[in-house]
């Protein structure tokens, strides 16, 4: 089994650069289910899990880290707090704890920017979010989909800086300047939906590089896309109900892309233009102050 490999954040903590997400909708709810593909990515080597308390599924990932008997130090658990308006971030991350039945989590995510209300709703949440540090429950503290604007509004109250945002990245979303942003402030970037253009964003203009590229290297189109993402120092994560599919990821720690082959699909990726539904789940259960979307 290959091993996967770390990169080190802005507080020192090693983070695993390919982690196995939850947030796939039709996971939610069945726990039984959960805890079988959380056994499945722990056995093959992913010790990195990515969920969220919107997930709903926080339980079945304890269950599966349960079943798994590997050793807590050796996993990574990533979870997420929603970040909605007047959120008791405390409260929350306690319900994760429990669910989880683990006693701290590796790298705790305010989710999104958007639905705290306001910048200084923001301000405050992510206030609480630093108070958990504090309380050793959890070791890491980041945000995802944070643009360069709510990242400047929470610079101003922060006594702690973001380990990492994690946020949608591939081809067809690269975010004009936002990646480089984060790296002047020693912020590191995570993928999620790395392989959009391969999936939901198809066809489109990597199409025929992705595939040249898999007949090259002898993979995956999936792990050319993973590839990508990784060659740019971006912790990538992605999901699979597919255990065959999950092993041959690991590929992608035995080949490299060229600089030249990353900057191609980059710049072939810049002509389309595709963001998935995640902003979007986000914003209809619980409001963008930035779009003016309210929720009773
Ligand atoms: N922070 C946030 O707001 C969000 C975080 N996430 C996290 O990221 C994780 C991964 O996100 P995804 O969009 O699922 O990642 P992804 O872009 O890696 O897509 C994974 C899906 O692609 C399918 N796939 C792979 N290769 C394929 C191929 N050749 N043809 C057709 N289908 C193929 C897989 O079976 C799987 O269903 C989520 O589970 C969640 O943990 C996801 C959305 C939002
Ligand atoms: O993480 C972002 C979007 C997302 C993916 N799965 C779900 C399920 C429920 C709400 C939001 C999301």
């Amino acid at each position: 089994m290959t091993s996967i490999p770390t990169l080190k954040l802005n507080d020192g903590n090693e983070i695993p650069v390919l982690a196995y997400g939850f947030g796939t909708a039709n996971f939610a709810g069945k726990d039984d289910d959960i805890s079988t593909k959380t056994l499945m990515a722990i056995k093959n080597g992913y010790h990195h899990l990515d969920c969220a308390e919107v997930y709903g599924n926080e339980s079945g990932v304890g269950a599966g880290i349960k079943a798994s008997g590997v050793p807590r130090e050796k996993l990574f658990v990533t979870t997420k707090v929603n970040g909605s308006k007047n959120q008791d971030v405390s409260a929350a991350l306690d319900a994760s704890l429990k669910k989880l039945g683990l006693d701290y989590i590796d790298l705790y995510l305010l989710h999104v920017p958007f639905s705290a209300g306001s910048p200084e709703g923001l301000q405050d949440i992510w206030r609480q979010v630093e108070a958990t540090k504090a309380t050793g429950k959890v070791k890491s503290i980041g945000v995802s989909n944070f643009e360069q604007d709510d990242l400047e509004i929470i610079f101003k109250t922060a006594k702690i800086t973001p380990a990492i945002n994690q946020i949608e990245y591939h081809p067809y979303l690269q975010h004009g300047d936002l990646v480089s942003f984060n790296r002047k402030h020693n912020i590191a970037v995570a993928a999620y939906s790395p392989l959009a253009a391969i999936t939901a964003a198809r066809p489109g203009p990597v199409d025929e590089t992705y595939a040249e590229l898999a007949k090259k290297y002898g993979v995956t189109e999936s792990e050319i896309g993973l590839r990508w993402c990784l060659e740019q120092d971006i912790v990538t994560i992605t999901t699979s109900s597919s255990e065959k599919r999950l092993q041959g990821y690991t590929n992608v720690f035995k080949f490299q892309l060229t600089p030249e082959e990353v900057k191609k699909i980059a710049e072939l990726g810049k002509q389309k233009h595709y963001q998935g539904v995640g902003v979007a789940f986000m914003t209809n259960m619980f409001g963008n102050y930035k779009t003016g979307v309210e929720v009773a």
